[in-house]
């Protein structure tokens, strides 16, 4: 499809066929020439329109849908019947529309998936039809070069947990981002659910549920399925980045340690929150003229990402203050849901993902612990005195209004991270945090909010410390190069860069991170920044001179303009 305007394309389909396929479809965009040529003169309305008037007409069908979920439904029929309307859509009214197909609406709409079935997008590989796994892989991928496979397992989706086959929503909405911010071809990249079942018991008992109605399989013949779909990856698309989405806790971050050396895999939950959240700090620190490690560092929900940002955010301390491992761990106290993790809670309560943080008990023995030991937030926040409190709980409301103000007598400017989506999930109210404060808190969420007022009556925009704003420059960076693998530094290269686009380095009463609406530019600096890296460090697959970087980036990206189409039999289909 076209990476750039006027580009001519040769393509084999003609009538019905390429008016149904939304890679190829212009609908009223097809030229008379493109008509005659495709036999759509007697298939289409007289008038030609421009790319623009569709997108107008689009917008306007939107407009009538006043329901965020219905104007999701719409925008995936578009995306179903016409590629390059539905992104040059997106395009247009990015901060607007990005809510809808992404985080919180496309949260809904995975949750309502069997009932708001239409059509089917992606790769199902389903536990059952395990034998015919690879016929129905190829059934997809052969002969396609395909960069890009986002995948999920969809036992924690967004803040919502186990939603069995509806977490193909959760790929193609990360596969679609990548394709709207950083220049992915949608044809090249496959969006896959690998449904082994579902624990939500409410999907199996609903009657129009369509994936597979049975438990969760674990264990051994989970891993033996999950790496036959990998092994596919890597024999037939062995320079592809394998992105990991909303996996559970048991398995995200084991699967990222077997495969982070073998192809270049990346587990955004991981990673890619890691990498926006150290941005945001790194942002926070100069607001507040200190260092990383400085920080006294509470987080609160130990899980696949509160974990993901521990671990990333204090390699950033190493790698930009120089502190040596022991020593930045020390900055950390990790609360779940059995309060502070300190030595005392035992191996049954202490994952081993997490033993590098656990508190010693000695440093604990004169706090209010409740009748089985477990030391609450409040407590914490009273002897930490944190200057950083990052919440990724799914436990709305959690940061009440005791512990933000508790957090606000030890420190001038508390940075405030409620990352928990969708929206309704945040751990506080930017504006209540705002409020408690007397607006001093430095505030990121993980969903976007309205900006909140200060008391000189300022507006202060929250930033939205989304790993959107990072993971397709993250990946495309990866991609672009053939990168073997993901490194670290490549990851730290992405969050600096991020980093050095922030709007508070302007003026410190500015966002933390840069707004969505710049989210491709931002993208794109990463990508840059992340095959810089590979090419430093010799994990690139390619041989660039540092100095051709942009313009090789530039010059691949999928941009939703039209091609002209001339027929051609051995053109593509
Ligand atoms: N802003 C962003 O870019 C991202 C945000 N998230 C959000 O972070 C949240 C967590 O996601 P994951 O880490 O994938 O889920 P997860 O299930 O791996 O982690 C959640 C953790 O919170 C803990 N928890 C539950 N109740 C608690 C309580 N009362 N007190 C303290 N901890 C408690 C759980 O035990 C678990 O360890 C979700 O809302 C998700 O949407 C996740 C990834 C990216
Ligand atoms: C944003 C994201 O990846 C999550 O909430 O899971
Ligand atoms: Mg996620």
């Amino acid at each position: 499809m076209s990476t750039a305007t006027s580009k001519v394309m040769r393509v084999a389909l003609r009538g019905d066929s390429i008016l149904t396929h939304p890679r190829f479809n212009k609908g009223t965009g097809f030229s008379t020439a493109e008509r005659k040529a495709f036999g759509l003169t007697g298939r289409l309305p007289f008038c030609v329109n421009t790319l623009e008037e569709q997108c107008v007409r689009a917008y306007d069908q939107l407009l009538v849908r006043e329901e965020p979920i219905r104007k999701n439904s719409f925008l995936q029929s578009l995306k179903d019947q016409n590629w390059v309307l539905y992104y040059g859509l997106l395009t247009r009214h990015l901060k607007e529309l990005i809510p809808i197909i992404y985080t919180p609406t496309q949260a809904d709409a995975i949750a309502n998936y069997s009932h708001l079935f239409r059509r089917s997008e992606g790769m199902y590989l389903t536990f059952p039809n395990e034998e015919t796994m690879e016929r129905d892989f190829l059934e997809q991928t052969k002969g396609r070069d395909i960069q890009l496979f986002v995948v999920s397992d969809a036992e924690a989706i967004l803040g919502i947990g186990d939603q069995g086959v509806g977490g193909i929503g959760i790929a193609t909405a990360k596969s679609a981002i990548y394709t709207l911010l950083a220049g992915i071809d949608p044809s090249k990249a496959v969006s896959v659910t690998l449904d082994v079942g579902t624990d939500n018991q409410g999907l199996l008992n609903d009657p129009l549920y369509v994936g597979w109605p049975n438990k969760r399989i674990r264990g051994a013949a989970y891993d033996r399925f999950v790496d036959k779909f990998v092994q596919l990856v890597r024999k037939h698309h062995p320079h592809s980045l394998l992105h990991f989405e909303d996996f559970g806790i048991g398995n995200a971050k084991r699967l990222l340690d077997l495969y982070h050396d073998k192809h270049a895999v990346f587990n955004d939950d991981i990673q890619g929150t890691g990498a926006v959240t150290l941005a945001a700090l790194t942002s926070a620190v100069g607001v507040t003229k200190s260092k990383l490690s400085d920080q006294r560092i509470v987080v609160y929900g130990a899980g696949t990402a509160g974990l993901g940002i521990t671990r990333q955010l204090r390699d950033g301390i190493m790698a930009i203050d120089r502190l040596s491992e022991a020593d930045a761990n020390k900055k950390f106290f990790l609360l779940d849901r059995f309060g502070l993790i300190k030595q005392s809670l035992g191996s049954s309560k202490i994952r081993p993902d997490v033993r590098e943080f656990v508190r010693p008990d000695a440093e604990w023995a004169d706090a209010s612990a409740n009748e089985r030991g477990e030391v609450g937030l409040l407590e914490v926040v009273k002897k930490v005195k944190p200057t950083v409190l990052v919440g990724c709980s799914t436990q709305a409301g959690a940061f009440t209004e005791e512990v933000v103000k508790e957090m606000a007598k030890h420190t001038e400017r508390p940075i405030i991270f409620p990352l928990s989506n969708p929206s309704r999930l945040v751990e506080v109210h930017p504006s209540d945090a705002n409020d408690w404060t007397g607006g001093k808190a430095l505030l990121a969420t993980g969903s976007p909010f309205p900006p909140c007022k200060q008391p000189n009556g300022k507006e202060y925009v929250i930033a939205e410390c989304n790993n959107a704003l990072i993971y397709p420059g993250l990946g495309y960076g990866a991609m672009i190069t053939q990168a073997s693998i993901m490194t670290d530094t490549m990851i730290i290269a992405g969050a600096r860069r991020l980093a050095s686009l922030s709007p508070a380095l302007k003026d410190p009463d500015n966002a933390l991170l840069p707004d969505f609406s710049e989210a491709k530019h931002v993208n794109f600096e990463v990508a840059v920044a992340v095959a810089e890296q590979a090419i430093t460090e010799g994990s690139a697959g390619v041989e660039w001179r540092k100095e051709d970087i942009r313009e090789k980036i530039r010059e691949n990206m999928w941009i939703p303009e039209y091609a002209k189409f001339v027929y051609d039999e051995r053109g593509e289909k």
